[in-house]
């Protein structure tokens, strides 16, 4: 078993170094603030993630897990040494902040006393472990320490992290010390994934060239849908004809209102940026990041096609975090959402079953006025009186709820589903004006024959009116 120092309390670092803990390593987790590492003394987690509070108690109890601001005691007999510091968005263009990388890297030189292994989990740009080489020896202090930098990206999902860490498809590893690398695998061979040793530079590449190849695969099946729903089919079972086709699979073609989050938005951003740094175009990932800009639209302008002026009305919002099982805002729809809608006069009624402080700090962040934001209590008092309700978060309390209690309570029985969640002839048992993303409620006329036309029926024909108060 080794001892090993994690750089960073954010997702990545304390579910790498609780799960290197559980595996019967030692290991601290150093971090620069000092209020998150006193309440993780406490138990208290900087992050909501199914199942990891209880496992990081358990490896505390059993000493195999340490918490401390302070790097030479993190450091101390440290065999490898991972950072897992925040990668941000840094300038306007896209590219990647290296700053708090650095800053690690700069720290761990400055406290080294002997020979470790750097390894760098956090998501950096290509060349980024030279980077860190070049940060770490011109700052050693002590003459006996020495260093070997590898890259092993991490591929955890949030909210299935735990899980993804412990059961990942493969293992990526780059140095240009082999031995090191070699050393790094022997940490997770009890999780029996298969390795992938390369080079630096082609370790760092894979791990964005993975994020931008998922992100892709959300902003295709996004645009089919926008197709589906010109032209009336639907794109929910579209995907699952696709799916079954082994080349294709059923992974990530669930259409709705985009991706959000800490890293598809900064790193499809990131990858660009270096694309365009080194004199090319890359167009895809231009198309990837407009297409999913637009999805977040669209609920506006579905919502102003079935309400007319929004000013006065009050929009229900069903889900703040960026998808469920995470109390994480960034990036997350439901702000720009919510910004745009109470800029044309709305309020809106909000509720998460967890992200309703992590969501409050976000649209205040993003200067939303706060007076017209109400946080409920749960789903049902968030319909009540709303004259539309949009469903933001897929969390599963959303798909089993009263559909008909929810539908009498409103004002106007209007649900957008973002999501994707419900089915749309259900809704419209329950009395729902009912529109999806990429679900056949909306044909173009100019593919219609007029006999078509007349025979859409009362839903679709609200469409052209707009959706009156009940008096
Ligand atoms: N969030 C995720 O699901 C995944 C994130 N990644 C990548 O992992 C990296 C970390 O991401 P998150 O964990 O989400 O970040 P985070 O923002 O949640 O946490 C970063 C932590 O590093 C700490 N920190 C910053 N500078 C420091 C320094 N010099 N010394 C010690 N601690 C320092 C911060 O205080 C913070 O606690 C990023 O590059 C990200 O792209 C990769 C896979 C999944
Ligand atoms: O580099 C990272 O940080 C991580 O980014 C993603 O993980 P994460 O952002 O936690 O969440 P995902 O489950 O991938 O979802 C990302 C976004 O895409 C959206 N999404 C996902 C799948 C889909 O079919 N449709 C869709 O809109 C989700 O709603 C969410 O907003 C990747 O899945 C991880 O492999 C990677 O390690």
């Amino acid at each position: 078993m080794s001892v090993i120092c994690v750089i960073g309390t954010g997702y990545v670092g304390l579910v790498t170094g609780t799960c290197l803990a559980d595996l019967g390593n030692t290991v601290t987790c150093v971090d620069i603030v000092q209020e998150k590492i006193d309440r993780l003394k406490q138990g208290i987690l900087p992050i909501y993630e199914p199942g990891l509070e209880e496992m990081v108690e358990r490896n505390v109890q059993a000493d195999r897990l340490h918490f401390t601001t302070n790097y030479q005691e993190g450091l101390k007999d440290s065999e490898f040494i991972f950072i897992a510091v925040n990668t941000p968005t840094g300038n306007t263009q896209g590219g990647a902040d290296m700053r708090f990388v650095e800053s690690a890297a700069r720290s761990i030189a400055e406290n080294l006393d002997h020979y470790a292994i750097v390894i760098n989990k956090s998501t950096v740009p290509v060349g980024s472990g030279d980077v860190v080489s070049r940060v770490i020896q011109n700052n050693l202090k002590s003459p006996q320490a020495s260093f070997s930098v590898v890259s092993n990206p991490e591929f955890l999902r949030e909210g299935a992290a735990l899980l993804d860490f412990q059961n990942p498809d493969r293992i990526v590893l780059g140095s240009t010390e082999p031995e090191a690398a070699h050393k790094v695998a022997r940490l997770y061979l009890q999780l029996r994934a298969p390795f992938v040793i390369t080079d630096l530079y082609t370790a760092e590449m894979i791990k964005y060239a993975s994020n931008a190849f998922l992100a892709t695969k959300i902003s295709f099946i996004n645009e089919i849908a926008q197709i589906c729903e010109r032209l009336g089919a639907d794109v929910k079972q579209v995907a699952v004809g696709m799916g079954y086709d082994k080349r294709i699979g059923h992974a990530f073609l669930d259409a709705g209102l985009g991706y959000g989050g800490s890293c598809f938005p900064k790193d499809v951003r990131a990858l660009a940026h270096m694309a365009d740094e080194a004199g090319l175009h890359p167009q895809m990932l231009r198309a990837v990041m407009d297409i999913n800009h637009d999805q977040r639209r669209l609920v506006v302008s579905k919502l102003t096609n079935m309400l007319g002026s929004l000013r006065g009305t009050t929009i229900g919002i069903l889900g703040l975090a960026f998808k469920p099982n995470t109390d994480d805002m960034r990036e997350a729809p439901a702000v720009d959402i919510i910004h745009w809608v109470t800029s044309q006069g709305a309020s809106v009624r909000v509720y998460d079953p967890i992200a309703t402080e992590t969501g409050r700090e976000a649209l205040r962040h993003e200067n939303v006025n706060m007076d017209a934001v109400t946080f409920c209590k749960n789903p049902y008092e968030v319909a009540e009186q709303a004259d539309a309700l949009v469903v933001v978060t897929e969390w599963n309390e959303f798909k089993a709820l009263n559909m008909q209690k929810i539908s009498a309570v409103m004002e106007r029985p209007v649900l957008i589903d973002g999501r994707n969640i419900y089915d749309p002839a259900e809704m419209k048992r329950y009395g729902f004006y009912y529109r999806g993303m990429g679900r056949a409620t909306n044909p173009a006329p100019s593919v219609l024959s007029s006999e078509d036309t007349t025979s859409l029926d009362e839903e679709e024909a609200i469409q052209e009116t707009l959706i009156g108060r009940e008096s």
